[in-house]
């Protein structure tokens, strides 16, 4: 008998065009912006403060200043040296605090080891928390109140909504547990609503047989940053692959000597996904245009309380 090989078909996959989607939100907020201007009303302002010269912090903080620039918000870039004490950084956690021009400000991590992150988060008004990583506002998250949700996972939220992606009664599998992407995304994929009303688990390093874990997955959220982590033999046909890696790998052909690589094998993985994210160009845009949504959610809620 002879076995011909049958050509696979190109099946259908949706890139999520995070890039895309991410100016789109620019663009709603710059019109937002426009109006507030019109009416005379003061613009939103956004401070980020950096602490040491990681080059990749320092460029995510760029990012942010140029997004604020493009929307019409104000912005400040703070910038302390690597040394700064805790007592100091908490003085300018407490200037920024007071300072009524400042609707909404950052503190960008990781801080140096010298600094308890904890101790910082804490200092910072939750009004003008817009990262939400202050234990009231998490907790609020966590309860279904109105509050100012983490930039990443909102923008997850955003991407699957704006594509239509179905998550109700859907198994979401999150890989990693940091206070800033993974337990936040597994809070908010398992509540009530839309997007949401998933069966969520969540893995971390100490999970055994992820492969058997993530092969049952509907839904994989990928936030550990090891680059090519999730093999196409560990994703179920037709998943949806949220990879929010984002790893500088050295790469002397490149103009800049290192390549920006996700914790997706991609070229293997897009093969079997029905919706995937690309790394640059999917994850990342999105976390600085919900940074900018809450920055105006801060302004007008600032506005409100006056
Ligand atoms: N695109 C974007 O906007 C953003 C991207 N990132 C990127 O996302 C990645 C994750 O960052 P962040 O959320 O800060 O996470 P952390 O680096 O703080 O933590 C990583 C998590 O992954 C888990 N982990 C590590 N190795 C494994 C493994 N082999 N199997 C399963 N789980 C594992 C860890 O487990 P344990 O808890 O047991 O240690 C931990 O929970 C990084 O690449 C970061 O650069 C982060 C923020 C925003
Ligand atoms: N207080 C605080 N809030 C954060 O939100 C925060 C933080 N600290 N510390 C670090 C992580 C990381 N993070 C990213 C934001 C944008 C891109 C991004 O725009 N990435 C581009 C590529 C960027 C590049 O070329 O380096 C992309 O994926 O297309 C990536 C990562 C926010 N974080």
């Amino acid at each position: 008998m002879c076995f011909m090989r049958i050509p696979q078909q190109n099946k259908k996959m949706t890139l999520l065009d995070g890039k895309k989607v991410s100016n789109d939100i620019k663009d709603e907020i710059a019109e937002e912006v426009k109006k507030m201007k019109a009416n005379g009303e003061k613009v939103p302002h956004l401070a980020a403060v950096i602490v040491g010269s990681d080059g990749a912090s320092l460029t995510y903080v760029g990012s942010k200043v140029r997004a604020c620039e493009r929307v019409g918000f104000e912005s400040t870039m703070v910038r302390l040296s690597n040394t700064t004490s805790e007592i100091e950084l908490l003085d300018k956690i407490e200037e920024l605090n007071n300072n009524d021009d400042i609707d909404g400000f950052i503190i960008q991590l990781p801080l140096p080891p010298q600094i308890d992150t904890q101790k910082v988060l804490m200092a910072v008004n939750p009004d003008k928390d817009v990262d939400g990583f202050h234990p009231m506002n998490f907790g609020k998250m966590a309860l279904d109140m109105s509050t100012f949700i983490p930039a990443t996972p909102f923008g997850i939220l955003e991407l699957l909504d704006r594509y239509n992606v179905t998550t109700k009664g859907k198994h979401t599998v999150v890989i990693g547990r940091s206070h800033i992407v993974g337990r936040p995304m597994s809070i908010l994929m398992g509540r009530k609503g839309f997007p949401g009303n998933s069966t969520v688990t969540l893995t971390h390093s100490h999970t055994k047989n992820i492969t058997q874990i993530t092969s049952q997955a509907d839904i994989i959220i990928s936030a550990l940053g090891v680059p090519n982590f999730l093999k196409a033999e560990m994703v179920k046909e037709d998943a949806v692959v949220i990879d929010v890696g984002i790893t500088r790998v050295a790469d002397e052909s490149s103009p800049k000597g290192y390549v920006i690589t996700g914790d997706v094998d991609f070229e293997n993985v897009s093969k079997k996904a029905s919706f995937i994210t690309p790394v640059p160009g999917g994850v990342g845009p999105m976390t600085i245009a919900m940074l900018l949504k809450n920055t105006l959610l801060a302004r007008e809620r600032h506005r409100a309380r006056k």
